[in-house]
């Protein structure tokens, strides 16, 4: 446990929406290789975490570093270069194209090809648009969906449409991958597939961070988890530890803190 390497720091993280306070002083620190959860009751400050680790919105106060190098206030291209993807509550594929161009857009963004290139159609060109449909087919079978490969986003069944998102978040080689909610909407043998799942993405060398209100999937998948109240971290270790916490039985069952 003392080689753990960390691979993104939340330093006393605030954020003010006005007059909320979305999150307040948040501090944690996700390790290399290793799959944190993120839990809270709604409106814990969960989303606003992510959204501040991808740079959707910029702390209040307080620092996000990623392998040492400060995120906080970064665009948000340039936080997907630097390897953190992330998929979104609400699905957002583009419906009207196939799975593979819905993971070849992923890829994109890492796209080393110059515009020059794609404009002359030069042979360097070609030989990228091919690795990157090989690329794309490869993610396709690793998420489990590659029979769907040619089918429009719009048209694949509901889980199959998350396992996409998941897909295309891929496509742009992060180290680390934030999903939130994945498992919204899925009957319990989706989920157990969905587990399986996030094991393999981190067994393929990507840490994950993972925000989920299934708590046997949580605490079945995850490594570690962070708890949040109304922004505040409330609790912090291994998943018997934080089920055993009362601050964070208080929480969920909403009566007052017993500790
Ligand atoms: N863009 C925004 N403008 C104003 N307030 C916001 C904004 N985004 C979030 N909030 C507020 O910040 C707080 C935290 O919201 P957040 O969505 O991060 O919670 P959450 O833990 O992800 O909840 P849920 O589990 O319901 O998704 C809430 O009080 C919410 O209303």
């Amino acid at each position: 446990m003392s080689e753990r390497k960390p691979l993104l720091e939340v330093d006393n993280v605030t954020l003010r929406f006005g007059g909320v306070v979305a999150l307040d002083k948040v501090d944690f620190t996700l390790y290399e290789g290793e799959i944190l959860g993120l839990i809270g009751p709604n409106g814990a400050g969960k989303t606003t975490c992510f959204n501040a680790m991808t740079g959707v919105y910029m702390p209040t106060d307080g620092a996000i570093r990623f392998r040492g190098q400060q995120i906080s206030g970064k665009k948000r291209h340039k936080i997907t270069k630097m390897g953190i993807a992330r998929t979104f509550q609400n699905i957002r594929l583009f419906p009207e194209m196939t799975a593979l161009e819905n993971v070849q857009v992923g890829a994109d963004a890492h796209n080393r090809g110059s515009v020059p290139s794609a404009m002359l159609r030069l042979p360097r060109f070609w030989q990228e648009e091919r690795r990157g449909i090989k690329r794309a087919e490869e993610l396709l079978e690793f998420v489990g969906i590659k029979g769907r490969t040619h089918e429009l986003a719009r048209n694949l069944p509901y889980g199959d449409q998350r396992r996409l998102e998941i897909a295309r978040a891929l496509a742009t080689d992060p180290t680390l991958l934030c999903l939130d909610e994945p498992a919204a909407g899925f009957n319990p043998a989706e989920k157990v597939a969905l587990l399986e799942l996030i094991r393999k993405i981190r067994d393929s060398g990507v840490t994950v961070l993972l925000i989920e209100h299934d708590m046997r999937l949580v605490m079945g998948v995850t490594d570690r988890i962070v708890v949040l109240e109304f922004g505040k971290k409330i609790a912090e270790g291994t998943p018997a530890e934080v089920r055993d916490n009362p601050k964070v039985v208080a929480a969920y069952l909403g009566v007052p803190d017993a500790a």
